[in-house]
């Protein structure tokens, strides 16, 4: 299970009272999520889910309400805080930071046509292209020094070809950092995997999980998801899922030459990136009844990505 805080009704009840959206008829704890609390809510006027923050960069709450409200504003299904009549969106709840966000309709997809990854493709397209002119910024906090720093720490427990995989990663990286800091950038999802979207049918009507968000190059967005949406079962890009996703994001934002030139990197780098933190999961859950990811995973996809054959449709 991943309900690290359970809740009473009694505790739901005092909690929801000033949102003013009718009694608390029914509660159910959500065991998908890994990193937070999540419940559904059936209120007297709808259905809603409610998350308690267990983790991460707490500092940064105002960031993801923002970003999230700004998505909202611009007609994106995404989960904003509601707020309370007296326009409170953060509150507390057993200690711990609280936000109520409507239920998105749908489901996730396990297995991705090329229409759902066309999909995905034009939802970062309109992430990138509404805040690029303007993003809210934040330092991804699971960016490129904390690679290094992490691969450094975690490597020992790795065996000899692992960490040689890893180890030549971290030079790429290292050598390459200027121009990857200058590819054009904007706010991204920065965690955009199949169980942070929800579909109805071949229709995208949902992303959630906006805890990675940051502001960054928009190509390592598109990485991000082609490692997750565009994979085979061994690691290897299927060619069709990812040109399905690139073509659809292209039409909206075309891409530069910079980005064509550094997208085989920076699909490195987010191979690298969730191999890292599925290993720290992994260290720090070791035993406990929490979902963990499987770190290998990441590791095959790294060894997959390096040779690779996709290339980005460049506008002529
Ligand atoms: N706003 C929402 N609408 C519908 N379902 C949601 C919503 N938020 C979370 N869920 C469900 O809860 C699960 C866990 O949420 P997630 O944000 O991934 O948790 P965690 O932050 O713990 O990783 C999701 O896979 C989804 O099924
Ligand atoms: N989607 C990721 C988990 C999110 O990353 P984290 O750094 O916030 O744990 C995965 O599948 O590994």
């Amino acid at each position: 299970m991943s309900v690290f805080t359970p809740l009473t009704k009694a505790q739901l009840e005092d909690f929801l009272s000033p949102y003013r959206l009718g009694a608390l008829h029914d509660f159910q704890e959500i065991q998908a999520g890994t990193e937070n609390s999540n419940f559904f809510i059936h209120l007297g006027n709808g259905q809603y889910v409610l998350t308690l923050i267990e983790r991460g960069p707490l500092q940064d709450l105002p960031f993801f309400i923002e970003l999230l409200e700004r998505l909202h504003a611009a007609g994106f299904a995404v989960p904003y805080a509601i707020t309370t009549p007296s326009g409170e969106a953060l509150r507390t709840l057993k200690g711990k930071p609280a936000l109520l966000q409507p239920c998105l309709p749908g489901r996730h997809v396990d297995n991705p046509s090329a229409a759902h990854c066309a999909e995905v493709g034009r939802w970062l397209a309109g992430l990138h292209l509404l805040t690029r002119q303007a993003p809210l910024i934040r330092k991804s906090d699971r960016g490129l020094d904390w690679m290094q720093a992490q691969g450094k720490a975690l490597s020992p427990d790795l065996s000899a070809d692992e960490a040689a995989l890893l180890h030549a990663a971290l030079a790429e990286i290292q050598s390459k950092q200027e121009q990857i800091r200058a590819l054009p950038s904007a706010n991204l999802h920065a965690d955009l995997f199949r169980d942070n979207v929800m579909f109805e049918g071949e229709h995208l009507s949902g992303v959630i999980d906006f805890y990675n968000a940051c502001s960054g190059p928009m190509l390592y967005d598109l990485a991000i998801a082609l490692n997750d949406w565009c994979s085979q079962a061994g690691g290897a890009l299927d060619l069709a899922r990812a040109r399905a996703l690139l073509d659809a994001y292209a039409a909206k934002r075309p891409f530069s030459q910079a980005e064509a030139t550094l997208l085989p990197c920076l699909l490195r780098i987010a191979a690298v990136r969730f191999w890292l933190s599925r290993l720290l999961a992994a260290r720090a859950f070791a035993g406990q009844d929490v979902l963990i990811k499987d770190p290998h995973e990441y590791a095959r996809l790294l060894s997959a990505r390096q040779q690779v054959l996709l290339t980005l449709p460049l506008a002529l």
